[in-house]
């Protein structure tokens, strides 16, 4: 017996999609009954981005600034797409670091629109019913509990601006469709208690659960998030203590951590062209990490992955790190209980030495790497860079943290102080200088430049997990993708505005790394040689210029067909009709 076709309502207009698109042509706005409903004139997408680049100038400030985009975004968010993707360099410091870490501190006051999902901890037990109310399919998920934003601290459900940051990026640099994204914030309380006593705040007034409670919780909203998208991709962002977590789901569920893994991609990713650029060979660097939590240890175990492929043994590569966190040097013998993830790379040879000073410390190591991970901005101050400068022809200098306030040095105090020879990358952007006549561009080392690959690479290989290979092969097909003039010029990073052809590459190494681990369930990608892989990838990429990227659009181009085939004029009425009546136009 045939089934019957389920019975749809007609389809809602609706802002975001596009229907209200001032580029639609009279004949769409018939269509959709929204003639008559925007200004009569039918814009190109140059004037339409004209006007939004003059509203954004004519905010102040970056703050403003970000809230314009977030307007943008929900009233139109193709157009958001279309500027996102033309104006990457440009506008990724107002949607990301460093104006979303401003916006997540203030998240309270500006608050106008939801813009994904909050699980709170009275919701367990309900969580898989919850998501029903979620109106799309979704392919990934970026998850907080909003308990370490950046190196901002304990901000709650404020967090909420990271995921939809990271996700937006997953959109813009690698082409996931919007509507297949997640932003999903748990709110298990705040340690936050000046958040949580201001009448504006969002989430539960109540101190944060206990680990146990928030394992039980977690453990729930894994299994209901994949019970209800079987292949969901879920990246963990900005925990405070992400390694139980990792260690718990790293294996079962299509997961992995950003800060730990995506940060130590990103960074090897560089830091291997900064290894070639220095001249020193590997068997010959020492680090010295500023912050031992889980960026900077997510980072060192992977650099120890490269030294160890570039053919020292693990032993040798443990021993080349130093860590300095809180409490001073990170040494067997201090005394305090040392948090598991430190203990491998706590040093054991300091002959009841007590730290001193990072300068103290630079002396005895005489390291050819400095790495900060500490959220302790400006603490590569003068006598420090001076310091690495006068011990190497080229250090490798890194201030990684986040926002640019906690950076631990700026590009221009870094180039000062090393007289324009440093190999440099900081995580959030600072602007290029002159120097010596010559002009120097800053690398970025955000995970930026790996995520959208890693989870676009998962999602399409439809990896069972996400294996350290997959995470590796992130960091080298990133460092393989300069082009040459990058190289010329000494780059440790692509250009970000190339960030969808690097997308593509370190899509297709994350997928080549799913199938030598056997995890991948899309046999149909296995025979592919990498040239068809690529044009398959690029083919899965949302492209917001793409004339089937709003509904709009699509009509518009069927009515084109329309008016030029006179054979399909009767099929394209009826997809029309479909589409405008919320019915799935490919079954017609
Ligand atoms: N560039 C990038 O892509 C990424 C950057 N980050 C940034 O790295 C920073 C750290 O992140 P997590 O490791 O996740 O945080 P975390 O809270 O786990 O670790 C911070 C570490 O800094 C240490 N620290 C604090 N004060 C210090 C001081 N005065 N001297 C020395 N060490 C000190 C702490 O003891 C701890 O070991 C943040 O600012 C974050 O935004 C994190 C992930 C990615
Ligand atoms: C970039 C990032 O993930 C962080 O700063 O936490
Ligand atoms: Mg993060």
């Amino acid at each position: 017996m045939p089934q019957s076709r389920p019975q749809l309502g007609p389809r809602q207009l609706s802002t975001t999609s596009g229907d209200f698109d001032t580029a639609n042509p009279p004949e769409v706005r018939r269509v959709l009954r929204t003639y008559g409903l925007t200004p009569p004139a039918v814009e190109s997408y140059e004037v339409q981005a004209q006007r939004c680049l003059r509203l954004l100038a004519m905010k102040t400030t970056p703050i403003e600034k970000f809230q314009y985009l977030v307007h943008l975004k929900a009233t139109n968010v193709h157009l958001f797409y279309r500027l996102l993707s033309e104006n990457i360099k440009e506008l990724t410091p107002l949607i990301y670091t460093p104006t979303v870490g401003e916006a997540c501190v203030r998240w309270h006051e500006i608050f106008t629109q939801p813009e994904g999902m909050y699980l709170s901890y009275h919701d367990r037990g309900h969580l898989g019913e919850i998501l029903n109310n979620w109106p799309h399919d979704v392919e990934i998920t970026v998850l907080t509990d909003g308990s370490r934003i950046l190196g901002l601290g304990d901000l709650g459900v404020n967090g909420m601006g990271i995921p939809v940051g990271k996700l937006a990026l997953y959109t813009a640099c690698a082409g996931i469709r919007p509507d297949a994204t997640l932003p999903l914030t748990i709110d298990l309380g705040t340690g936050n208690k000046a958040l949580r006593d201001d009448p504006l705040y969002m989430g539960a007034r109540m101190p944060k659960v206990t680990p146990e409670q928030e394992k039980e919780f977690l453990d729930e909203l894994m299994a209901a998030l994949t019970a209800k998208w079987p292949n969901i991709v879920i990246q963990f962002e900005d925990f405070k203590n992400p390694f139980p977590a990792l260690e718990r789901y790293q294996n079962t569920y299509t997961m992995f951590n950003d800060d730990v893994q995506g940060t130590g991609a990103v960074i090897v990713g560089g830091f291997i062209n900064a290894v070639r650029a220095s001249g020193v060979p590997a068997k010959d660097h020492r680090a010295i990490f500023l912050g031992a939590g889980s960026a900077g240890v997510g980072v060192a175990k992977q650099i120890v992955e490269y030294f160890v492929k570039e053919g020292l043994t693990e032993e040798e590569a443990r021993r080349k790190f130093w860590f300095v966190d809180s409490n001073g040097l990170v040494t067997l013998d201090r005394g305090d209980k040392l948090a598991d993830h430190k203990v491998y790379f706590a040093r054991d040879d300091n002959n009841g030495r007590q730290y001193q000073s990072l300068s103290r410390l630079i002396d005895f190591v005489k390291p050819t790497i400095l790495m900060g991970l500490s959220t302790i901005g400006g603490a590569f101050n003068r006598d420090i860079l001076t310091k690495m400068a006068a011990l190497n022809d080229k250090p490798i200098i890194f201030p990684l943290s986040n926002p640019s306030s906690k950076s631990e040095c700026t590009f221009e105090e870094a180039v000062r102080h090393t007289e324009g020879r440093c190999l440099f990358a900081s995580g959030s952007p600072f602007p290029s200088m002159e120097f010596g006549g010559k002009f120097l561009t800053p690398g970025q080392g955000n995970n930026m430049y790996v995520f959208p690959g890693i989870g676009l690479g998962a999602i399409l290989s439809k990896a069972t997990s996400v294996t350290q290979d997959m995470i590796y092969a992130s960091a080298e097909s990133l460092s393989t993708s300069l082009n040459k003039q990058e190289v010329a010029d000494g780059w440790l990073y692509p250009d970000i505005r190339r960030i969808r052809e690097v997308s593509v590459v370190v899509t297709r190494g994350v997928i080549r790394a799913a199938q030598q681990n056997g995890v991948d369930r899309a046999s149909e990608l296995r025979n592919l040689p990498d040239d068809q892989l690529d044009v398959y990838i690029k083919e899965r990429m949302y492209d917001p210029f793409d004339e089937k990227a709003n509904v709009a659009d699509e009509i518009s181009q069927l009515l084109a067909t329309a008016s030029g085939t006179n054979g399909h004029v009767h099929g394209v009425a009826e997809k029309i009709n479909g589409i405008v009546n919320g019915v799935d136009a490919s079954h017609l």
